[in-house]
């Protein structure tokens, strides 16, 4: 075999609680993941020659790496060893006990630092393309492991479908969901830093003064998802760092309310942002809220996608 082409998908976080702030930099949290239908595709591939497009090669061990992006925003992806499916070709290397060289040809449809994990996505897609091009067939418990060294977000991105993060997001539970739900995503002009949103929110949380509390999976939202109840989903939506993306993005209040003004059962913002999530009754409504909120100009643009979907899944090779 010589490619190997793997399909990840984005996530909205259905339910973010944050808590207090470790003494490692982190917050432990309730993060209730769910899997959408806008899809980045990474293709590993033995290199031969210079592959177009590609940036420098990155060399560690025995192991070489290149990568090239193309698609959404593709200018605003490193294409060294940052980016983060070169960093998980990498680390899943050091498993194969032999020289190897890949290239990385990532397509890209999910927004970058829109809060919407594309970076952990393709790098849980690099983990599972490689693993099949090496022949390496290490079990999923060894790749989420490798994927929670990359980032909190990088497990679920291999696991899909709807779960509940703990931790810094990285120990996953699946949940039970009844039925599909249908999203509208607004995507903004630029990216949000998610270090600057935590930074930002535990700002905000010091100037009340009041103490944080520990973050528990909210009954409503889990009752909603088991009966695929889209009404009830739409109320128990719910993201601490939305205060917090708010401040630094205030343009999104706006973005939020159009929404809600044109019918979404919940809207709220994607993770850390910048992009906006609005929950819709059906395919057809998801349309029509789209295009107002394409009328109303308040976002860069829309994309309609449904969840839960797989995680990270070879389509080819
Ligand atoms: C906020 C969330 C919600 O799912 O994702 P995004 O919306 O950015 O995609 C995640 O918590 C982001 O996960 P991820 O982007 O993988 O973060 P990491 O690389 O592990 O950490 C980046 C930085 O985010 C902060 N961080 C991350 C996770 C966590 N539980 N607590 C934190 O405080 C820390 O400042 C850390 O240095
Ligand atoms: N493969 C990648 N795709 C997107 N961004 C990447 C990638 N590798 C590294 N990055 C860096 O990670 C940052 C966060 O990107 P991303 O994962 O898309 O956002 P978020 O953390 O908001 O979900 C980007 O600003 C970019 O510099």
């Amino acid at each position: 075999m010589t490619a190997v082409t793997v399909r990840v998908p984005a996530k909205v976080n259905l339910q973010l609680s944050v808590g207090p702030r470790r003494d490692d930099g982190y917050h432990d949290l309730v993060n209730v993941f769910h899997a959408v239908s806008l899809f980045d595709e990474v293709t590993a591939s033995v290199p031969v020659g210079v592959p177009p497009g590609a940036g420098p090669a990155v060399v560690s061990g025995t192991a070489t790496v290149t990568v090239s992006v193309e698609g959404d925003s593709a200018g605003q992806v490193p294409l060294d060893g940052d980016n983060l499916a070169v960093r998980a070709a990498l680390a899943l290397a050091e498993r194969a006990g032999r020289p190897v060289a890949v290239h990385l040809a990532v397509r890209k449809a999910i927004p970058v630092a829109g809060g919407m994990a594309g970076g952990s996505a393709d790098a849980a897609a690099a983990l599972v393309a490689c693993d099949e091009l090496w022949g390496l067939r290490l079990d999923r418990r060894e790749l989420l492991d490798i994927g929670a060294g990359l980032g909190s977000d990088v497990p679920f991105a291999l696991f899909g479908g709807t779960a509940v993060g703990t931790g810094r997001g990285e120990r996953l539970a699946p949940v039970p969901v009844g039925g599909e739900f249908h999203w509208v995503f607004a995507l903004a002009d630029g990216g949000l830093s998610t270090p600057a949103v935590y930074g930002e929110c535990d700002r905000l949380r010091e100037s009340t003064g009041e103490p944080v509390a520990w973050p528990r999976a909210d009954e409503a939202l889990m009752a909603a998802l088991a009966a695929g109840d889209a009404k009830a989903l739409g109320v128990a939506l719910v993201n601490d760092l939305q205060p917090a993306a708010l401040m630094l993005r205030p343009s999104l209040e706006r973005t939020l309310a159009a929404g809600r003004e044109h019918g979404a059962l919940g809207a709220l913002v994607s993770g850390s942002g910048p992009t906006c999530a609005f929950l819709a009754e059906s395919p057809a409504h998801a349309a029509d809220l789209a295009a107002a909120l394409r009328d109303a100009d308040v976002c860069r643009a829309t994309v309609t996608a449904h969840g839960p979907v797989p995680g990270a899944e070879i389509v080819a090779g």
